[in-house]
């Protein structure tokens, strides 16, 4: 017998469709029994149509009173602060993380929102003095027009909010995709919207695959630009495509980021930070720190005392409070993880615990945190982006030697060095190459109000959050006028 099942927000209308059609499951990754939600896919027709909505709702939302803009986001980031812990399950039952760190994560979706609630009424301009006898010169900003949002699983709410809500407060209209994996917290996100006396078509939402759905949205005319965070794969087909349209692309990818721990670190801060930043959110972060540069001096003892607390960590239910490590988010990303242990260990690599699927009868895909030493600069393990919590020691003889070998990386997304000399702090803030870097920090997890992203493979386009990411929802006018 067939019924409706969700599938996208297009124009103000909830659409539902037969649930013939081709279904998405979107599973609990702690409990292989349990469906989240069951959503039907959208087709390429239902996604013009939400372009389409976008594109007539651009022009009266771009004019629309900066008062109004502001109340509305402001009552979206209100709804979701006042839902969070639910909203947070949710997001747990999802993607696995931690109910602790998904409430962090909801959080910052909700404060983004209101952040930018502020920024819609920020003066915005300049007034040149012209080199010219009687001429004035006015530079403002004003919205670019359609904006595709293209989200992945690993930020479910705050990586569609921390991009959704800048593109609407610069009076942008907004179509996003978020990724198959994860549904249910986007969909959450389009019913608050749907609330807040947002105009129809201003914000819209399909829920369906990124060869059919997201390549409709980076190939339409009518959008003028996209914002995506994802793989580095995928980015570059998004860029290559925004390229011959000549339309301004973000990509938000990959990250292989390195800790440098200096003979000088304070060894309990040390710990923390290596521990927080290589497997929290179980090591699911384009942040994470998967590289540990540990000089000579320290090393023995840092890594014994961190094998000690990584085997110490509870990998279990995200939704049990003393629960470190939830699980992994599919059973294709468990099995990348197993095959770069697999890897790490023929290349040479020591493993000195963790790096196995933790059966269970939940079927929850369950890996345990895994420590290699004895990690080469030429290995798998060391130089590509495994995106689980698999952590490689490189051991230097000093200073110098670990910033060169923090900074021999493709990508230059985070950097963090733990150290107690101001001198060196201040050296590796200035001379590392990362768009963001931290001293005595875990390099994931940070501020939602200052610019993120980084360089080479791992970022391209302007800066995302914060003031900053005004440059990206917004093209600069310069107007000239006579006296
Ligand atoms: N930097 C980061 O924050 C992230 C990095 N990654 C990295 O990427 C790896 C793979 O993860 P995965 O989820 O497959 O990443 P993808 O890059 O495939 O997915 C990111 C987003 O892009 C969409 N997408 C996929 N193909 C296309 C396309 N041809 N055109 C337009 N949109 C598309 C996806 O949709 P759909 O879900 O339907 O495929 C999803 O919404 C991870 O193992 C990790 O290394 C992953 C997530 C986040
Ligand atoms: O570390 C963070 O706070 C953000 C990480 C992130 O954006 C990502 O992994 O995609």
């Amino acid at each position: 017998m067939s019924s409706s099942l969700k599938t996208s927000f297009v124009n103000g209308v909830f659409v539902e469709a037969d649930s013939q059609c081709d279904v998405l499951e979107n599973r609990n990754p702690s409990n292989a029994e349990e469906i989240v939600d069951r959503f039907a896919r959208a087709d390429a027709a239902l996604t013009e149509k939400a372009i389409a909505a976008a594109r007539d709702a651009a022009g009266s939302w771009g004019r629309t009173n900066p008062q109004v803009r502001a109340d509305i986001l402001d009552r979206i980031g209100s709804e979701i602060l006042e839902r969070r812990q639910e909203l947070a399950e949710l997001l747990s039952r999802e993607e696995g993380k931690v109910v602790r760190e998904a409430l962090g994560e909801v959080e910052r979706a909700g404060r983004s929102f209101k952040f930018y609630a502020q920024e819609v009424l920020r003066a915005n301009g300049e007034k040149y003095e012209s080199v010219r006898e009687g001429v004035s010169v006015d530079v403002f900003t004003q919205p670019i027009g359609v904006v595709g949002i293209i989200s992945p699983w690993n930020f479910p709410i705050a990586i569609p909010a921390w991009k959704a809500a800048p593109a609407l407060a610069f009076g942008n209209t907004v179509v996003m995709k978020p990724a198959e994996l994860v549904p249910s917290s986007a969909w959450a996100l389009a019913e608050i919207i749907s609330r807040s006396g947002m105009p129809a078509g201003v914000f819209n939402l399909v829920i369906g695959p990124g060869r059919t759905v997201g390549d409709t949205i980076i190939r339409s005319p009518k959008v003028d630009a996209i914002t995506f965070t994802g793989s580095e794969g995928t980015g570059r087909q998004v860029a290559e495509i925004a390229a011959q349209r000549l339309i301004r692309v973000q990509l938000e990818m990959g990250g292989k980021n390195p800790l440098v721990v200096l003979d000088d670190a304070d060894l309990d801060v040390a710990i923390e930070v290596a521990l927080n930043g290589s497997f929290y959110s179980t090591g699911q972060r384009c942040t994470a720190s998967s590289r540990l540069i540990v000089t000579t001096g320290i090393h023995d003892e840092f890594v014994a005392r961190l094998a000690e607390r990584t085997r110490a960590l509870r990998v279990g239910d995200p939704l049990c409070a003393d629960t470190d490590i939830g699980p992994v988010v599919d059973p294709s990303q468990l099995k990348q993880n197993l095959a770069y242990i697999e890897s790490g260990l023929q290349e040479g690599a020591t493993l000195i615990c963790g790096g196995e699927y933790l059966e269970n009868d939940k079927g929850a895909y369950h890996f345990s945190p895994a420590l290699f030493v004895d990690v080469q600069p030429h290995m798998r393990i060391y130089r590509e982006e495994i995106f689980g919590p698999v952590l490689s020691v490189l051991k230097v003889a000093n200073y110098e030697e670990a910033l060169q070998a923090a900074e021999d990386t493709q990508y230059s997304l985070s950097a963090g060095i733990v150290t107690t000399s101001l001198k060196y702090a201040e050296h590796f803030k200035k001379h590392s190459s990362a768009g963001m870097v931290m001293v005595n920090l875990p390099t994931a997890g940070v501020d939602y109000h200052a610019p993120f992203g980084g360089n080479r493979g791992s970022s391209l386009g302007p800066r995302e959050q914060g003031t900053y990411a005004r440059q990206f929802f917004t093209r600069v006018k310069t107007a000239y006028q006579s006296a």
